[in-house]
């Protein structure tokens, strides 16, 4: 039987292997980022959602078509209530060689030893401003000294690589670039800086106004510091620049001025178990009804997550302009 008849990868039309996951746990948090939510948000009732047990059978049955990385996030994925649980049935399985997750980093002082014990192999946190005040207006009402605190946390835990990620907003936070890059690096971490995308409708800001793009970013580090770009790969988006002779890195996450799309390697399902086919699009299947169509049955689920790949669009087609291009916020698609 040819391997067409019976495959065992996803693969796409355009001939893009998925191997990378994102699978959102939650789509609450306890931040509010502006770029991100809006400040009254309604959440989807806790029935909707997956349950642990359904999220780690989905981890499974991706992992059994050849995708090594799975990224756990939201929302917030560390308020999800007995969340380790997750982490812990992943960690076991055969075949990933990279389990991940990003958090902004306020529940790590209590979690990130458990998570290392579990299997994380490496952890981004998000952290935009070095700057108490700007913190709190950034997040709505975050406490930044929670987030040091984590990270500080996440160093000790011993993770393969601990990486922050930065939304850059012109006239918000654009001037503390090279101060995020110091900070990352002081502390042996990579960090990425992520163009914001036109996710949601969150109220006042002005996602145009904000738009601040990598080769400006890059541009102003490189006032201080050398940089130059490496082939390096983590299987996420991200470009990479070497600083100096050092390992120390930066990334760009750059859909705007970058498109990465050519090379997609990923899909990635919501809380409420919806398989969202590209980040920019609205192209999905639901995954929560196969699930619960065919408990004890990953046949279909195989079969289901196969036949996915004939609905993955090219790319985005983000327009900073016309607000918002697709209505669902970063918080409910799993960042
Ligand atoms: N347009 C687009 N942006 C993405 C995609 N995947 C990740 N991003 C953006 O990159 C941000 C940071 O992603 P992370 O959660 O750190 O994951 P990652 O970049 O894969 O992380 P590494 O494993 O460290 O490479 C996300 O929040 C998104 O803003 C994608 O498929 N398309
Ligand atoms: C949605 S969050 C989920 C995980 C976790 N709550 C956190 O903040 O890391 C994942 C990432 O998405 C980024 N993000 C959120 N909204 C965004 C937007 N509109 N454009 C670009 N990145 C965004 C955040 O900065 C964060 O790094
Ligand atoms: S970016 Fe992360 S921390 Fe900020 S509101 Fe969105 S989900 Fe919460
Ligand atoms: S925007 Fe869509 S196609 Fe492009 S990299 Fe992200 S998920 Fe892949």
């Amino acid at each position: 039987m040819s391997s067409t008849a019976h495959p065992t990868q996803l693969v796409d039309r355009f001939g893009r292997q998925i191997t990378y996951v994102r699978l959102s746990v939650t789509d609450r948090c306890d931040l509010r980022c502006v770029y991100c939510m809006s400040e009254d948000m309604t959440f989807v009732p806790r029935e909707q959602l997956l349950t642990l047990e359904e999220i780690a059978r989905l981890g499974k049955a991706f992992v059994a078509l050849g995708v090594h990385k799975l990224r756990i996030t939201g929302g917030e994925p560390l308020v999800r209530r007995n969340i380790l649980k997750l982490f812990e049935d992943l960690g076991q399985l055969e075949g990933l060689r990279d389990l991940t997750v990003t958090t902004n980093g306020t529940q790590l002082t209590r979690y990130a030893k458990d998570l290392k014990a579990a299997g994380v192999t490496r952890v981004n946190i998000s952290l935009d401003t070095l700057d108490a005040e700007r913190f709190h207006k950034l997040t709505r009402l975050g406490d930044i000294n929670k987030v040091l605190a984590g990270i500080d946390a996440a160093l000790e835990a011993g993770f393969q690589r601990v990486k922050l990620n930065a939304v850059v907003l012109k006239h918000r936070n654009h001037d503390e670039v090279v101060d995020l890059v110091n900070f990352a690096h002081q502390r042996g971490m990579d960090i990425s800086f992520i163009e914001e995308m036109p996710l949601g409708v969150i109220g006042d800001h002005d996602r145009a106004e904000a738009y601040y793009s990598s080769d400006e970013i890059l541009r102003d580090l490189r006032g201080t510091m050398a940089l130059h770009e490496v082939e390096d790969n983590t299987g996420g988006p991200a470009r990479y620049f070497r600083r100096g002779h050092t390992d120390s890195r930066v990334g760009f996450i750059s859909p705007h001025s970058h498109n990465f799309c050519d090379t997609c390697n990923r899909v990635r399902v919501t809380a409420e178990g919806r398989l969202l086919l590209c980040l920019g699009q609205e192209h999905s299947m639901d995954l929560r009804r196969v699930l619960r169509a065919n408990p004890g049955d990953d046949a279909k689920l195989r079969e289901a997550l196969l036949a996915s790949m004939a609905l993955k669009p090219k790319g985005h087609d983000f327009d900073l302009q016309a607000q918002p291009v697709i209505f669902r916020h970063m918080s409910a698609t799993g960042g």
